[in-house]
């Protein structure tokens, strides 16, 4: 009888639940937040005002858009003992120290273990200010300097910079780093917002969705995508090499990173915008061949293309946090500062209509079988 089940392993092609925060059209190559194409929002919006956008629905007027922004300055705040735990972690990969810092925080923050829409809002809104705080302070503190205290008069993309490299950034690379942001901001059921959902419906609380998620953000397949490609165009060194390359990879049937996606078969419609960013930024900085690498790997995958292999959105990113001058360790954490309004939100979603969430495997183990005592095994 259970020969007849069909097993949909990965959940491929699987719809679980209903969602109204992003739409994907993986075979056009489309991705609209809330209704708004994502190039509008890349190249019109700011993270905070999609962040809004994301949580409440909307695209919000000046006012609620003021009220919005004070709530995420005033949560700019950590209890000193997370400075202490980052301290005693420091020397451990960025994304282990977020994930142990925000899993402390849940015990330290009054309100953490509340449930509901209002706490989970409220709770989202002080993680999404107290994550870039975390990932900066243990950079300054791994490097032996003290953490920066954030600027309130700062937008959240600069103030993460500021917090991060202790200079006022310029407005080119805070608008870059905004438009990172909003692009990796939601993603419908990806893996983490997925784990996120499962914690959420046993009625566990934000904090702890949140955990589920960076834990589930930090695999390669996922979101160390872009650091993995740093390493693949530094390993490429020169764009003659990556024919060659590729040609190795494919042979052996490994992954080159970067490329494909579970959903989408066109191109991820995020990358044009960090391909475009690192073609400009590589000019300004007299470094244009991180980017004729890119193109000369994304040159020799154009065979496989067909089959639906085209580039992800952290095929370019990483070359983008280099440029900046960001350790390859941080690429990842830099996704998890975007995704958090993304994961709240899908949060929301889930207790809204909570149910548990909780598939079912075949079992192909042994037949049923005696227990011999352990003298007679
Ligand atoms: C933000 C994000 O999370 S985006 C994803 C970031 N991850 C990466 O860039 C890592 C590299 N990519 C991958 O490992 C995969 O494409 C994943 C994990 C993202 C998606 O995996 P799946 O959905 O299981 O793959 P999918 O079913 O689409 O694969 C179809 C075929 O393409 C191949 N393929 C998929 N990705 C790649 C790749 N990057 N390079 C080469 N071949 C690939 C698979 O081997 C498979 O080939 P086969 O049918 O001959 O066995
Ligand atoms: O949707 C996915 O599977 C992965 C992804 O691109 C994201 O999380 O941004």
């Amino acid at each position: 009888m259970t020969e007849d089940v069909k097993i949909n392993r990965g959940l491929k092609g699987i719809y679980f639940e209903r969602s109204g925060v992003s739409q994907i059209d993986g075979t056009r190559g489309e991705l609209s937040y809330r209704g708004y194409s994502i190039h509008d929002l890349a190249t019109r919006s700011t993270f905070e005002e999609v962040a809004y956008l994301l949580i409440h629905g909307d695209l919000p007027n000046a006012a609620q858009l003021a009220d919005f922004d004070a709530r995420l300055t005033a949560a700019r705040t950590l209890p000193p003992a997370i400075f202490d735990i980052i301290a005693a972690c420091k020397g451990g990969h960025p994304m282990d120290v977020l994930r142990t810092a925000v899993s402390a925080l849940a015990a330290l923050e009054p309100g953490s273990r509340q449930m509901g829409e209002e706490a989970f809002i409220e709770n989202g809104l002080r993680l999404t200010s107290q994550v870039p705080m975390i990932v900066a302070a243990h950079e300054a503190i791994r490097n032996g300097r003290a953490p920066v205290v954030p600027d309130p008069d700062l937008s959240h993309a600069a103030n993460w910079l500021w917090m991060l490299k202790g200079e006022k950034p310029s407005q080119d690379a805070a608008r870059l780093a905004d438009v990172d942001f909003i692009l990796h901001a939601e993603h419908g059921s990806n893996a983490s917002s997925f784990a996120a959902r499962v914690t959420i419906g046993t009625e566990a609380n934000l904090h702890g969705a949140i955990v589920t998620a960076l834990s589930t953000l930090a695999g390669p397949a996922h979101g160390g995508a872009a650091e993995d490609v740093m390493k693949m165009v530094q390993e490429i060194g020169s764009p003659e090499n990556a024919a060659d390359y590729v040609k190795t990879k494919r042979k052996n049937r490994e992954a080159v990173t970067g490329f494909g996606h579970r959903v989408y078969r066109a191109e991820d419609p995020r990358a044009r915008h960090m391909r475009e960013g690192v073609r400009r930024l590589g000019e300004e900085m007299g470094a244009p061949e991180w980017y004729e690498i890119l193109q000369a790997v994304v040159e020799a995958m154009k065979p496989y293309a067909r089959h639906g292999l085209n580039v992800n959105v952290d095929f370019y990113s990483g070359v983008i946090y280099q440029l900046h001058g960001i350790p390859m360790d941080l690429y990842v954490p830099i996704f998890a500062l975007g995704r958090m309004p993304g994961w709240i939100i899908q949060c929301i979603e889930q207790q809204r209509q909570n149910i548990l969430i909780r598939p079912l495997t075949l079992y192909n183990g042994p037949e049923p079988r005696p227990y011999l005592p352990l003298a007679e095994r």
